[in-house]
């Protein structure tokens, strides 16, 4: 059995960390231990990033609504202003909702642009650095072949854009910052595709998904593993900017949908049938781009941080979600 002990040798400014639960797939992250700051406590990345830290034992605390509503971006100021002393800031708290952000850019805007703006300027305030998520949504899904952070940014919805902002004024007010764009999020918990294909899977015989759009389907947790070994690497010379994180492997939505009902062919449903359709007989308020694959050799030689293949994460979670099934049945 693998121990899932974290050792923090107290040391100089902060504390060596090494922490396998923190570390998962990149192996033991070594570096600086830091005092936390987590922004938003429920969402996807946020739920694992708050049980990670908690096993870790590294000083770890959650700003989250209604004491922070980043709708309101002097509540983000005034929070983290009465936080206690913390080194590195992470926000794992956006509007995530991509068709609902064409009805609601403004409170988009608000959360995933002012906001983070408001919590950059209390980090300078603080002299700490930030930790940010950004996504593939950026990209128009013009190119051929995987973005890197190098590559022209030019959102074709109102999410993408509110998230640019978001970067583009988080890096204008401070210095020691890192973000991470990342794709195609799912988890045991929360609101993804994989629990809407799987719902949808146990109530039709069929399902039409697109198949002219790809990426890389990336777990919560292995996101929470990748920012832990990013916060203890921040004071590497040259640590910092933008980077680009995701499960290694790319595949379209109906790919990805086809994959979740070959990993759950064993479950009590008949895996419905999965048709592969365009984008264009799928209408959805928003456009989304056609190719949203990223290219994370960056990070990967930066922090050593080396993504697993997104079959194998995907098969952890179902795992994780039969586990939790089996329990509510028999409770
Ligand atoms: N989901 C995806 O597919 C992708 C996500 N990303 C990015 O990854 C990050 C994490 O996403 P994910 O975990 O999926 O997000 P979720 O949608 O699962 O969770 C959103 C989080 O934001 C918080 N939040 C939303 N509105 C507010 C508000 N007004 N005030 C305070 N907190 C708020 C929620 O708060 P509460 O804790 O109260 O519920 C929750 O913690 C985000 O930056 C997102 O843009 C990038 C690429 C893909
Ligand atoms: C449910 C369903 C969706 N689709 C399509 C619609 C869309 O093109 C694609 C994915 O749909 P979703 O709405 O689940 O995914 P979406 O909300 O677009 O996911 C995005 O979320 C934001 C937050 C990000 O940052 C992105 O990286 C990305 O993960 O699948 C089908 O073709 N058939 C279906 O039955």
């Amino acid at each position: 059995m693998v121990s899932r002990q974290c050792v923090v040798v107290a040391g100089g400014r902060g504390a060596q960390w090494n922490c396998p639960e923190a570390a998962g797939p990149f192996g033991p992250g070594a570096g600086q231990v830091t005092s936390i700051l987590q922004i938003g406590a429920n969402g996807q990345v946020a739920s694992e990033l708050r049980r990670q830290l908690a096993a870790s034992g590294v000083a770890h605390q959650v700003l989250a609504r209604p004491e922070l509503d980043m709708a309101e971006p002097a509540s983000v100021e005034r929070a983290i202003d009465a936080a206690e002393p913390f080194d590195i800031l992470i926000n794992c708290a956006a509007y995530t909702a991509v068709d609902r952000a064409e009805e609601e850019e403004e409170l988009a805007r608000a959360v995933n642009a002012l906001s983070v703006e408001a919590a950059a300027r209390a980090c300078k305030r603080r002299g700490a650095a930030m930790i940010h998520i950004s996504t593939d949504y950026v990209f128009d899904g013009e190119k051929d072949g995987a973005y890197t952070e190098d590559d022209p940014v030019a959102p074709i919805g109102a999410y993408g854009r509110t998230k640019l902002e978001g970067e583009q004024r988080l890096a204008d007010v401070l210095e020691r910052f890192a973000i991470v764009r990342t794709a195609w999020v799912y988890s045991h918990h929360g609101n993804n595709f994989v629990k809407t294909m799987l719902r949808v899977g146990r109530e039709r015989d069929a399902l039409r998904v697109v198949d002219d759009q790809h990426g890389c389907p990336t777990q919560a947790g292995d996101i929470a593993r990748m920012l832990v070994a990013v916060a203890g690497q921040m004071d590497k010379p040259g640590a910092g900017g933008i980077y680009h994180y995701c499960g290694a492997g790319e595949t379209s939505w109906c790919g990805f949908a086809r994959e979740i009902f070959e990993q759950t062919a064993g479950w009590a449903f008949a895996a419905p049938h999965v048709e592969a359709i365009e984008t264009k007989d799928y209408p959805t308020p928003a456009r989304r781009p056609k190719n949203s694959v990223l290219s994370t050799s960056k990070i990967e030689q930066q922090f050593a941080i080396e993504p697993r293949d997104w079959r194998d994460a995907l098969a952890e979670t179902l795992q994780e979600l039969a586990r939790n099934e089996d329990a509510s049945h028999h409770a």
